[in-house]
């Protein structure tokens, strides 16, 4: 299968090193030139569960796809803000056969993703598996983790159940899932909860997790997050999203990762994706008539540590 990876940050070179290790034909795209000039130089260097690799893997900047292969699945991994940009200039990159995967966290992607791709095509998803950016061409990747995802044109279930296990042949561990945007709700309930509270504390998902006040925290902001999805028809089922989102603290599995917003501000000053968690929930609040307190203020507090941090 030939595969772009469009946005090949963190997770994009995570994807494309398991789909190339399956024995896809993968390329990357990215914006950053350092990056994808590393990985041009040096192939893309991986600390893979403790084992130093090198992936040779065609890389392309984005400003400079011409004409090229059409590819079979363009998997979407950029930050929520750069997403509009990157659809606009993969264009030469799409046939009316090409499929599109948006695994990116947040919610609300496919009102971007419409605009570009037939229905028919769009496939959108979520993922607990987790990536770190050590510098240019250079990723970190630890840990276990899981794919979900689904169509959302009709008729074409197979066609997710066959991207599905495509993924999972290269060991990406991808479900189908029946209802898609409970499975978003419930991962933005991990973002919501997980990303603003470790970058503001300074602490991973673990440390936060032994803190007294951890619980009481993710059962109120899960608590928002249910109130809003239900005005669109998401019915969550609270203490089992509160489970899930408290799976993230064991220290065995996920929990020493800092999650994508503090590698972003706290690490990198790079602007965050909070306006697409949180903020989405905040704003859908208002629309809705809803109160949403925590959602209000964590978004507020990330963007002052933007601009207290001097976040580009
Ligand atoms: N990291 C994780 O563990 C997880 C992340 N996700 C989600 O996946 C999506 C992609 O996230 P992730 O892979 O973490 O994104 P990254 O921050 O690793 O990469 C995204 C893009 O940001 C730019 N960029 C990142 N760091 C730098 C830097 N230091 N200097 C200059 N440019 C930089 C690059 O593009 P450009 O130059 O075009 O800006 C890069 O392609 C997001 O929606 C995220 O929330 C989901 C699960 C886990
Ligand atoms: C790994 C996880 C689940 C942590 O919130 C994540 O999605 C992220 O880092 O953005």
């Amino acid at each position: 299968m030939k595969v772009i990876i469009a946005g090949a940050g963190a997770m994009g070179s995570r994807f494309g090193i398991m789909l190339h290790r399956g024995g896809n034909d993968v390329t990357l795209v990215d914006g950053w030139a350092d990056h994808v000039n590393a990985i041009k130089e040096h192939g893309l260097k991986a600390n893979f569960n403790g084992e130093d690799i090198t992936v040779k893997v065609p890389v392309m900047l984005q400003s400079q796809i011409k004409s090229s292969e059409k590819a079979d699945l363009i998997i979407l991994f950029t930050k929520s803000m750069q997403l509009d940009k990157m659809l606009q200039d993969i264009k030469p990159l799409i046939s009316d056969q090409t499929k599109i995967l948006c695994l990116l966290n947040g919610i609300g992607h496919e009102d971007t993703i419409e605009k570009y791709i037939p229905m028919k095509n769009i496939f959108i998803g979520n993922t607990m598996w987790t990536a770190g950016l050590v510098g240019p061409g250079q990723v970190k990747l630890f840990g276990n983790g899981s794919v979900e995802l689904q169509n959302l044109g009709k008729d074409q279930e197979n066609a997710a159940k066959d991207l599905a296990a495509a993924l999972s042949e290269s060991g990406l561990n991808a479900k189908y899932s029946d209802n898609i945007h409970y499975s978003i709700y419930r991962k933005a309930c991990v973002n919501g909860t997980m990303n603003c509270l470790c970058s503001i504390l300074d602490v991973n998902m673990a440390e936060f997790g032994a803190t007294k006040s951890a619980h009481d925290i993710v059962v109120t902001v899960v608590n928002e997050f249910a109130a809003v999805a239900k005005h669109e028809g998401v019915n969550l089922d609270t203490a089992e999203v509160v489970e899930h989102v408290e799976s993230c603290f064991d220290p065995e599995t996920i929990g020493k990762h800092y999650p994508s917003m503090y590698q972003d501000l706290i690490n990198n000053h790079r602007l965050t994706e909070i306006d697409y968690i949180n903020g989405a929930v905040s704003r859908k609040g208002k629309k809705y008539n809803i109160a949403t307190p925590y959602c209000d203020l964590l978004t507020q507090l990330i963007h002052c540590k933007e601009d207290i941090l001097g976040a580009k």
